[in-house]
């Protein structure tokens, strides 16, 4: 495959420093003519003056030129009269006691259920996402369509951009972040490592810093954790005090990594912090990149699907599949109950010690993947061709099952969804969604099971 050219500015002037070392090295200079090693120099020194103009002219994007990835230098400008209006609006509460939270991931499945819910209290929410192509981007611009007829605008940008955070911190004075950005997905670990430091670590380290050093008021943070984090842990159900040291992916290692961090930003700048172990989230608008959702698309297709069973005798792997309204519930719950950062905005020390939390958001139900297929089945009217194998080496673990006494003590978590009904919605959702007409029966065309 050929590259696509790459016109960056940095690009462009190393290959002009490099035509001119080579232009110097070459037995070719003696013959260059003084006249044209004069236009080329002041050629040069046009192009050096035009980028510094540039730079100072556009900081935002100086940052992306000099240091971030190249991902980030395709990211849209930010800034202008009609931007600022629509970040404003959009962070203002419409109730006088709601609260100004700021989505990372509003494009996502979770970021943009969680957003709606925020709006329809009548708190203010301003989203930040990155759109990237981990799976198809039109769903989150779908998503973002969505949000947007409900009055919430999504910033087209990156966490790891501090200086479009730090804009948006001085623009507005968000009381809390729900940080639901990151590189989601367990065996994808295998393929792209680096995604996974570039948004779960020097992404969440980034939203960090400028949370601890440069908003005012430093608000609360509340961000997603995951289950995969109990890793090789064998007491079940899972509760918050289980070992959390053996992660089996490097996804896992970047969440429990964030789980770490976050208690260095506590203890130091006293920031509050509340981390949510989210357990196999699904739903409407979910992540295509999921089993039940790429289940659902091949076996409407005919194609065959792979279930794992364990790798202990023949059993089939289970999971605490928890439903996204649930999920929702618990996220804004964790918003309610936070309490203030303590730090001195400008990274000084804190007052007093700020508030440290981890949560498991499960169903408290885990249900074999083989049980996941036949409801499937029953809700597609369509039978799974399947290929049953061994649970592969790739970062999978066999077993989750949720303990969540600990949310429902402190902000009243109670899961409601059962599997059947939840996938219920979903087909719902997705036969609409993608035009689908299934052969069944029932009035929504959906069979009952
Ligand atoms: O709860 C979590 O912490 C995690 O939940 C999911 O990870 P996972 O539970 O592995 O969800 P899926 O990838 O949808 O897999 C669900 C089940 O299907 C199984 N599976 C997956 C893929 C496949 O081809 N066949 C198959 O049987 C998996 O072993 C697993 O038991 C999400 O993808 C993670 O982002 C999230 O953090």
């Amino acid at each position: 495959m050929v590259s696509p050219p790459d016109t960056s500015k940095t690009t462009k002037l190393e290959r002009y420093n490099s035509y001119l070392r080579k232009v110097n090295s070459s037995s070719s200079t003696k013959i260059v003519t003084s006249t044209s090693k004069i236009l080329f120099r002041t050629t040069l020194l046009t192009a050096v003056v035009m980028i510094l103009f540039f730079t100072i002219n556009h900081p935002s994007l100086s940052i992306a030129t000099t240091r971030r990835p190249r991902s980030l230098l395709s990211s849209p400008s930010f800034g202008g009269a009609a931007w600022e209006k629509q970040v404003r609006k959009s962070s203002t509460p419409r109730s006088p006691t709601g609260i100004s939270v700021l989505v990372t991931g509003a494009g996502g499945f979770v970021g943009s259920h969680c957003s709606l819910a925020l709006r329809k209290r009548g708190d203010g929410v301003l989203g930040l996402d990155n759109f990237n192509s981990y799976y198809d981007p039109s769903l989150k611009r779908s998503r973002q369509q969505l949000l947007l007829k409900n009055g919430i605008f999504i910033v087209d940008g990156d966490i790891n951009n501090s200086g479009l955070l730090k804009k948006l911190f001085d623009m507005v004075p968000f009381t809390h972040i729900l940080h639901l950005a990151a590189q989601a997905g367990v065996r994808y670990a295998m393929k792209n490592p680096q995604s996974y430091i570039h948004s779960n670590i020097a992404g969440f380290v980034n939203l960090l810093e400028v949370a601890a050093k440069h908003a005012d008021p430093q608000p609360a943070i509340v961000w997603a954790s995951s289950s995969s984090v109990y890793g090789l842990n064998t007491a079940n159900p899972f509760s918050e005090s289980h070992r959390t040291d053996r992660p089996a992916s490097l996804y896992a290692a970047t969440k429990k990594a964030g789980e770490e961090i976050a208690h260095t930003y506590n203890h130091i700048y006293g920031l509050s912090l509340t981390g949510l172990r989210f357990f196999t989230v699904y739903g409407p608008w979910g992540r295509p990149d999921m089993a039940y959702f790429f289940f659902t698309k091949d076996i409407l297709n005919g194609k065959t699907i792979t279930v794992f069973r364990s790798a202990e005798g023949q059993k089939d792997v289970a999971r605490d599949f928890t439903y996204i309204d649930d999920v929702v519930k618990g996220c804004l719950g964790a918003l309610d109950t936070a309490e203030k950062s303590t730090g001195v905005p400008g990274g000084g020390k804190k007052r007093g010690p700020a508030q440290l939390r981890v949560y498991n958001l499960g169903n408290t139900s885990p249900v074999p993947v083989s049980k996941l297929v036949s409801i499937l089945e029953n809700l597609l009217s369509s039978k799974a061709k399947k290929n049953i194998v061994r649970m592969p080496a790739n970062g999978d673990v066999p077993y989750t099952h949720a303990n969540v006494s600990l949310a429902h003590h402190d902000f009243g978590y109670k899961p409601t969804t059962d599997l059947t009904s939840g996938l219920r919605k979903f087909v719902k959702w997705y036969v609409g969604y993608y035009g689908i007409h299934l052969k069944s029966e029932s009035s929504d065309g959906i069979k009952d099971v």
